[in-house]
């Protein structure tokens, strides 16, 4: 099966690679426009800019199955959540869509987000350090080491290759 991955994060890669181990699968990852905005600010902006990356790296991939995975914010009462989001599309489905783990990010960062900031460059800059998005991810940096981005998002990716691999059973029945 080809699988193509809409963006070359190393976190991303990594959790798609990891997803798929049991099925026998070439990889391919291409950058993709999300088609939303550089931080989206709520669950359904980044569903939306998960399903927009799957879509576009199945067609400019040329593959059977196209992967898209979304880092963005959401507000609430008790404060910002750091949300991610992920959408599997193939030619004949609709988008697979699944999300993963939360928190509140500390206000000092959500303030600077709230005023414009990119989370990327604030948690470099908060946690005095270069590319954190491709590392840890500020979920690292918050949990002290205990879970990381691309942890995260192999979450993600079981809850879509989980559903897949179920609609994949039932349509053979
Ligand atoms: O190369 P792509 O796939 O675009 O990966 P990205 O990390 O730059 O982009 P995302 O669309 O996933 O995330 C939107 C923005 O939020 C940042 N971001 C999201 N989650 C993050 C995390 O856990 N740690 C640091 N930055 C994060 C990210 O760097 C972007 O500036």
């Amino acid at each position: 099966m080809k699988i193509i991955i809409g963006s070359k994060n190393p976190t991303k890669i990594t959790a798609v690679k990891n997803s798929f181990q049991h099925l026998e699968s070439e990889f391919i990852s291409l950058d993709v426009q999300s088609g939303v905005s550089e931080q989206p600010f709520s669950d359904e902006e980044t569903i939306k800019g998960a399903i927009n990356r799957a879509k576009g790296a199945l067609e400019q991939g040329n593959g059977d199955i196209g992967i898209g995975l979304e880092g963005g914010v959401h507000e609430t009462s008790h404060g910002l959540l750091l949300c991610n989001w992920g959408a599997l599309a193939t030619l004949d489905m609709e988008p697979i869509v699944a999300g993963g783990a939360r928190f509140l990010l500390p206000e000092e960062v959500a303030v600077r987000l709230r005023a414009g900031e990119e989370l990327g460059p604030v948690m470099e800059d908060y946690a005095k350090k270069k590319n954190v998005s491709k590392q840890e991810g500020a979920v690292g940096v918050f949990t002290n080491g205990m879970v990381n981005r691309a942890e995260v998002f192999t979450h993600v990716m079981k809850l879509l290759v989980g559903q897949f691999t179920y609609q994949q059973k039932l349509k053979a029945h």
